[in-house]
């Protein structure tokens, strides 16, 4: 019996992505993977994102679908609605991913690979694992940032992982429900730290693919004090509070 291809399903969350997005759906459309498509979460951009997201699920080159939300609610927010809807759109892989071109689409098929034919239960596209890079020039305090955050949030919750932080991940849906990614509450990069505790604390395992992270050129990151304080914090509340937040 000929093998059917999973069906895989790329969450985008976007807020004012206009100019990247047609980019990253051609670029995903490169990649020529049978039964991809793309699932967009707008939270009513400003700047037009959620209709530049409709047309291209329209006229796009490869299927685009749009899930409209009223309000900014934070990138956790739109991972947990999005993932949420591939989960009940039968996904059998989700991947994670940012709109502004920062995550290398070419990676997908290794994380693919790495996915299905290991016994990983997520596979992060990595910074920080030999052959990984960051590209340009970030500033010495960003570096300084990125390097606290890991050694911070490893030395408390013992994930293991050398980008605990990572944003570009591959998952095998049945590990978003043994996770029970609708209860996940976290928001900024907090949100990617209890998904990976989450994963370690059923005694899962997290497999690393090196990428080469590059910084957007288009629009600004939606990074505040409040998103860097909810990180600080979420790690010692994971750690003595509920077993999930
Ligand atoms: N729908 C929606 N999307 C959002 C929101 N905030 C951000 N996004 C989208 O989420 C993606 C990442 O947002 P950025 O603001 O560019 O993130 P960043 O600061 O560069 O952080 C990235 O790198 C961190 C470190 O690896 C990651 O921890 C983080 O999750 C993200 O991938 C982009 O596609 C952006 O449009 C929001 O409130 N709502």
């Amino acid at each position: 019996m000929e093998s059917v291809a999973p069906q895989i399903t790329v969450v985008v969350p976007t807020y004012n992505e206009r100019e990247n997005l047609p980019k990253l759906v051609d670029r995903l459309a490169a990649l020529k993977i049978p039964n991809l498509h793309v699932l967009v979460v707008d939270d009513n951009s400003p700047d037009g994102t959620g209709e530049v997201a409709d047309k291209l699920g329209i006229d796009g080159p490869i299927p685009v679908g749009v899930l409209h939300r009223t309000v900014k609610d934070g990138l956790g927010r739109a991972y947990v609605a999005g993932m949420s809807r591939a989960l009940a759109e039968n996904a059998d892989i989700v991947i994670q991913m940012d709109a502004d071109l920062s995550h290398p689409s070419e990676a997908i098929p290794a994380m693919i690979e790495i996915l299905t034919t290991t016994d990983a239960a997520v596979v992060l596209g990595s910074r920080y694992v030999e052959g990984g890079a960051v590209a340009g020039d970030w500033p010495w305090h960003r570096k300084a940032l990125s390097a606290w955050a890991n050694f911070y949030v490893n030395a408390i919750l013992r994930l293991h992982v050398k980008d605990a932080t990572a944003g570009f991940k591959a998952w095998h849906a049945k590990t978003l429900r043994d996770i029970d990614v609708e209860s996940v509450q976290s928001n900024g990069y907090a949100f990617q730290v209890e998904m990976n505790y989450r994963v370690v604390q059923r005694g899962m395992k997290i497999a690393e693919t090196p990428i080469r992270f590059e910084e957007r050129t288009e629009g600004v990151s939606k990074m505040s004090l409040s998103v860097q304080l909810e990180s600080a914090l979420v790690p010692w509340k994971l750690k003595f509070g509920k077993k999930s937040l």
